[in-house]
């Protein structure tokens, strides 16, 4: 994902079309970002034979187990961006994946449309088959699922070419859509962070501004409503001013989000929105959400911190999608899988323990604790080889 300052550039996120339940991606281009590290297994990008499509596939680390990660089809400046955001969102996957506890590395995989590229149904299951059958060629190695640009009824297209995918559709015997199980695991975060900030954990009147109402978003305001919350929310997509008001939300402009006065400022629409100036006036106590990667350049943890804004990891409170997809597809029972969901709270516990014991942001704190559990893994493989 984008650590860069350029995606303040863009004009305005994707549309939504909620009757279609995809993104829609005509006029929306991901800004060239610096290159990633390349500290991965395997990266491999091919011409789509079908589709004529640059499909990447990132393995990042498959040192804890078999890789898991989305797919995300999205519209970039040149073919080679989409690499390079394939690498990214995969070495953030395999942070994600070993906080998470849930056996699995990390990779990702990326459709790359090009700024005239018309991708019609046709065109778009052609583009799905292609990246099935490379992913086929990862032997078990990196497994896919839905992400930004890509739906489970997708997946079910991709399995057309390999067995390698998880989070079909529930009605075909998959693990169905995971952004439930997000929505508590941010949920149970903001508690924590609550209790941080103000020795209860309780949200009665406790005052939120959270921007994007898609499918995490929503759930989660549902939530934080029933539990007494002040709520102000935003989205680019005006039908969800319905929601809103269902809720008793004050519905405030897209721009406003980040100058709002609240306790806790929740990003759950796209990534990149917490740029230099933007931290330099967020009116919140915490920032904690759904959305990957919503600080837009790195230094931004310790901006925040500065400022005495408590920033709750996106990797460690958003991890309950992974949770959901990994745990389903092991068959482990709701109630199994509920308690696992509820543990990020723990998790995020332990992380904002190291950071203060440690003096360091709990971003770095995470990091930490992450490359720990992946370095430890890659020990014993090695011993065990
Ligand atoms: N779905 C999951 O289970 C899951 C898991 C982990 C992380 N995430 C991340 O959480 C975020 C939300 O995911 P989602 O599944 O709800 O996506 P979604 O596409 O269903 O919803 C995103 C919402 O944000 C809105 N939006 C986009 N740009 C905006 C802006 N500038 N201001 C206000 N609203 C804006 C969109 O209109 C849409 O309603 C994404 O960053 C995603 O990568 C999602």
């Amino acid at each position: 994902m984008m650590r860069t300052g350029a995606r303040a550039a863009i004009p305005r996120g994707p549309r939504i079309d909620p009757a279609h339940d995809r993104t829609d991606l005509s006029g929306v281009i991901m800004p060239t970002a610096p290159l990633p590290d390349f500290t991965h297994e395997r990266v491999s990008t091919v011409r789509g034979e079908r589709s004529s499509l640059a499909i990447t596939v990132a393995l990042h680390s498959s040192a804890i187990g078999p890789a898991l990660g989305g797919c995300r089809m999205w519209r970039y400046p040149q073919w080679i961006d989409g690499v390079a955001d394939a690498m990214r969102l995969a070495s953030a996957m395999t942070m994600k994946n070993a906080l998470a506890d849930i056996g699995a590395g990390g990779g990702k995989s990326v459709i790359a449309l090009g700024p005239d590229d018309v991708v019609d149904d046709e065109r778009r299951r052609a583009a799905l088959l292609d990246l099935g059958d490379l992913i086929e060629t990862f032997d078990g190695r990196y497994r896919t699922a839905e992400d930004v640009g890509t739906t489970e009824h997708d997946m079910l297209v991709v399995r057309e070419r390999t067995e390698h995918v998880v989070g079909l559709p529930a009605a075909s015997g998959g693990a169905g859509e995971p952004a439930e199980g997000t929505a508590l695991g941010v949920y149970v975060s903001i508690e924590r962070v609550i209790e941080e900030l103000f020795d209860s954990g309780s949200l009665v009147g406790r005052s939120f501004v959270i921007s994007g109402l898609g499918q995490v978003g929503s759930r989660l305001a549902e939530r934080l409503a029933r539990a007494g919350a002040q709520l102000f929310v935003t989205d680019i997509a005006e039908s969800k001013r319905a929601l809103a008001a269902d809720l008793g939300a004050t519905w405030i402009d897209v721009d406003a989000a980040l100058t709002t006065p609240a306790d806790v400022f929740v990003p759950a629409g796209l990534g990149g929105v917490l740029t230099p100036a933007a931290i330099a006036t967020l009116p919140v106590r915490a920032v904690v959400g759904p959305a990957n990667n919503p600080l837009a350049y790195r230094s931004g943890a310790e901006h925040l911190a500065a400022r005495g804004i408590l920033y709750a990891p996106d990797f460690v409170v958003n991890a309950g999608g992974v949770i959901h997809l990994a745990l389903t597809g092991d068959g482990a029972s709701p109630a199994a899988i509920d308690a696992r969901l509820r543990g990020i709270g723990d998790t995020l516990s332990e992380v904002l323990c190291a950071a203060r014991a440690k003096g360091v942001t709990p971003l770095a704190a995470a990091e930490a604790l992450a490359v720990d559990r992946v370095e430890r893994a890659r020990a014993g493989m090695l011993l065990a080889g």
